[in-house]
């Protein structure tokens, strides 16, 4: 068995007036984790800001803070190499995986951040294929598009922690989301 399922529903896709029951009824269906995009804030009308701040820090209170690295779709797999080994250029950050101050987790972005129900981009899947060959035990997170269509090409290529939005929130049943993508995780896992 490889790395443990983590299904991480995206807090972008729920009921912004209603955030704190959004995200209890998301731990209710099952949900490990709950994904909050911060840039949200910053689209929002001033006179509802100080609401949605309120409301973000009191739910990021609840909340884990987690040493994360993304990579977006435009960004190479290099920056997530050892600093030793890749060597760190003059406009490249390098993030270091293995060593003294690992980072716990590697977002591999599949789709360009914004908004939600964008269309899965299984090019990235090179990059999380690629990571989990080198990284056996780390946490890899895909992020955008992912639903019962698409969660078995991500866990295949071996990612463990799947952030979904439209797929929970739109449906019907949210539980059975959450379960689908998470027994597919735990099918590609114990097979690495
Ligand atoms: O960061 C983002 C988009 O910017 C994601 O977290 C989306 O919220 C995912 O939504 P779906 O693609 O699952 O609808």
């Amino acid at each position: 068995m490889g790395v443990k399922a983590k299904i991480a529903p995206s807090m972008l896709s729920s009921d912004f007036a209603n955030l704190a029951s959004e995200a209890q009824r998301m731990l209710d269906c099952g949900a490990d984790w709950l994904h909050m995009d911060i840039m949200v804030i910053l689209l929002c009308p001033p006179l509802l800001l100080l609401y949605y701040g309120i409301s973000i820090l009191l739910f990021l209170c609840c909340c884990r803070a987690y040493l994360d690295c993304h990579l977006m779709v435009t960004d190479p797999l290099a920056y997530v190499e050892p600093l030793g080994k890749a060597g760190a250029s003059g406009f490249t950050f390098h993030v270091e995986v293995e060593g003294e101050n690992p980072v716990e987790m590697v977002l591999v972005m599949t789709v360009e951040p914004g908004f939600g129900g964008q269309k899965f981009m299984p090019e990235m899947m090179d990059k999380v294929h690629t990571l989990r060959k080198k990284y056996p035990t780390l946490d890899i997170e895909v992020d955008g598009g992912l639903g019962p269509s698409t969660i078995d090409a991500a866990a295949e290529a071996g990612a463990n922690c799947i952030v979904a939005g439209s797929s929970v929130f739109g449906a019907p049943d949210p539980a059975q989301v959450i379960s689908l993508m998470r027994k597919s995780v735990d099918e590609a896992q114990s097979k690495m």
